[in-house]
């Protein structure tokens, strides 16, 4: 079986994000895709708590027909974000897999500051996506949707309901539980 991994903060999880999953699993050789969100960020992202964005994740994957999954394995004790080891460890649980990394075209800035960038190449092939915005080249697909988390958060906090721009199961999970300001439904 063949997995690619999307690791992110998903704070929030949005339609770039699902739209990055459904290009790979639609185009590439990939049975699965397994979304990652971060339990603590290698950079000290500030985050809403680990369960809300699981649950936002799940309701991203709700929109598929099975084969997008959200992986919990960076709660593991003695990870810290480092994808590095938690390829290492994903390796060793699951010695039938094959794996990819995602990453979209704006991480290519930041890959001088992780950790063994080339051991991670070495445990999978690395798919960096075409992030609307953040041209560079060989990167895989055409530009893909120009939306971010930050985007989404700065929409929030001005009132805005960004109804477009993240599933609609996952913004209802963030009102109903009062996450990023918003008055909480019940
Ligand atoms: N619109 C998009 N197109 C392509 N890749 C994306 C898009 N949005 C996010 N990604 C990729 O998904 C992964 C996780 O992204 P992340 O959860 O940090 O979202 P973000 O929108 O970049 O968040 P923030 O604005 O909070 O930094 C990263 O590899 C990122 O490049
Ligand atoms: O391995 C590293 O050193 C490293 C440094 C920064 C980020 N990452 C991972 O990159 C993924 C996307 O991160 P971000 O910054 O877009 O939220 C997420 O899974 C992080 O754990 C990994």
């Amino acid at each position: 079986m063949q997995v690619a991994l999307l690791g992110g903060s998903f704070n929030p999880p949005h339609v770039g994000h699902l739209m990055a999953a459904t290009y790979v699993h639609a185009t590439q050789d990939v049975d699965e895709v397994w979304l990652m969100p971060s339990w603590q960020h290698p950079f000290g992202k500030q985050m809403e708590p680990f369960e809300h964005r699981v649950a936002m994740c799940d309701a991203l994957c709700a929109e598929t027909s099975g084969w997008l999954k959200t992986s919990r394995i960076e709660q593991e004790p003695g990870l810290s974000g480092r994808t590095v080891d938690t390829l290492t460890l994903l390796v060793a649980r699951h010695p039938d897999i094959r794996w990819s990394i995602i990453i979209g075209s704006d991480i290519l800035r930041d890959l001088p500051h992780w950790k063994d960038f080339h051991r991670i190449e070495e445990l999978s092939r690395v798919m960096v996506l075409n992030r609307a915005g953040y041209p560079a080249p060989n990167t895989l697909g055409p530009p893909l949707a120009e939306v971010s988390s930050t985007l989404i958060r700065d929409l929030l906090a001005r009132g805005e309901a960004p109804s477009d721009l993240v599933p609609a199961r996952a913004i209802a999970y963030a009102r109903e539980h009062g996450l990023y300001g918003l008055k909480r439904t019940p």
